[in-house]
């Protein structure tokens, strides 16, 4: 079987992509290969990332379109994301990953990509629960909320995209716990640093369950224990102690209840050791330097 065919959407610093890149390489993301990215700020960490990694790159930006005369922010925008979809479909990909684009995708871009045969799925990778903190800075926004104790816990998740943002049918969700030093004078940078190393495990796992899911290989994906893979499970909530692991279950992106671990049954178990979940060593920093920002 061909390599699935993936095109990554950046914005930023890319370590999300640099993940995907050294899935591709040490066969976690077996039989996958990325074959552009692109993105729409030309001082994307991520376009170096990339071209360290001989992938493709195209830089494409919104200004040109803004600045067009007499052509308004929607038929811009519109315009914009209909090249973008030129420019992906020239390219035969199986997959779009949107790794940190920082676009909302209009119909411009997702319908002529829905029409092809096969549809080509696109999907995201967020940093909240399902319908919990939808759009930009959501790790800020969920911080917040759990300083005003109105949450006890956040996440991260990869969905499918649809035109209402972040409420596509969600692929991998796993929660993260707030602890008590996320509190006070640089919470906010702790917990980030805690979501993005969820965040590069759970991005490899979201492209691996879309390509399984292309490839027919059923819910869990390639590799998977399907044959006792309870297909609901989509998540762990890591307490503050990998040693205690609390089980949720989601299902279509409803939360059904809390199990703790010790509850748990061996399939669940072997799906953690599949995962490589029980281990405190959670996914590598993709190599590279640290968070830049985008222009
Ligand atoms: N139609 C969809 N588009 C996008 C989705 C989606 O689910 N449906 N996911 C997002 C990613 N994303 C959150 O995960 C997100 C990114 C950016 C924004 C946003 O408000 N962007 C502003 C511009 C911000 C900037 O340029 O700095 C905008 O587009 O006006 C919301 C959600 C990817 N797109
Ligand atoms: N709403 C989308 C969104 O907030 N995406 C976020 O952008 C960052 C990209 O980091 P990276 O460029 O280092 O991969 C990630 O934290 C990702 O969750």
């Amino acid at each position: 079987m061909p390599p699935a065919r993936i095109t990554v959407l950046i914005s930023g610093s890319g370590t999300n992509l640099q993940a995907l890149i050294d899935a591709t390489k040490d066969g976690s993301l077996p039989n996958c290969e990325i074959i552009r990215v692109i993105s729409n700020r030309k001082s994307a960490y991520g376009l170096t990332r990339a071209r360290n990694a001989n992938i493709p790159t195209t830089y494409h930006n919104l200004l040109p379109y803004k600045r067009k005369e007499g052509v308004s922010e929607s038929a811009a925008r519109d315009a914009y994301d209909a090249d973008l979809a030129t420019i992906v479909l020239a390219d035969h990909p199986d997959l779009v990953v949107c790794a940190g684009w920082m676009h909302i995708l209009t119909p411009s871009f997702l319908d002529p990509l829905s029409t092809t045969t096969p549809p080509l799925p696109v999907i995201n990778l967020h940093p909240a629960l399902p319908a919990a903190f939808n759009g930009a800075n959501a790790i800020e926004r969920a911080h917040a909320a759990w300083v005003q104790g109105k949450v006890d816990k956040t996440g991260v998740m990869v969905h499918y995209v649809v035109q209402e943002v972040d409420m596509g049918e969600p692929i991998v969700v796993r929660e993260i716990q707030f602890q008590e030093g996320d509190a006070g004078e640089g919470g906010v940078e702790r917990l980030e640093e805690r979501v993005h190393h969820v965040e590069w495990g759970v991005i490899v796992e979201g492209v691996r369950r879309a390509v399984g899911k292309l490839r027919g290989e059923g819910e869990g994906g390639e590799g998977m224990n399907s044959s006792s893979f309870v297909p609901c499970l989509d998540l762990l909530t890591l307490n503050n102690s990998l040693s205690d692991i609390q089980m949720s279950i989601w299902v279509q992106g409803s939360q059904l209840n809390n199990i703790p671990s010790a509850s748990v049954c061996s399939p669940l178990d072997s799906w953690c050791k599949e995962l490589d979940l029980m281990s405190p060593v959670f996914p590598l920093d993709p190599q590279g330097k640290s968070k830049g920002s985008g222009d």
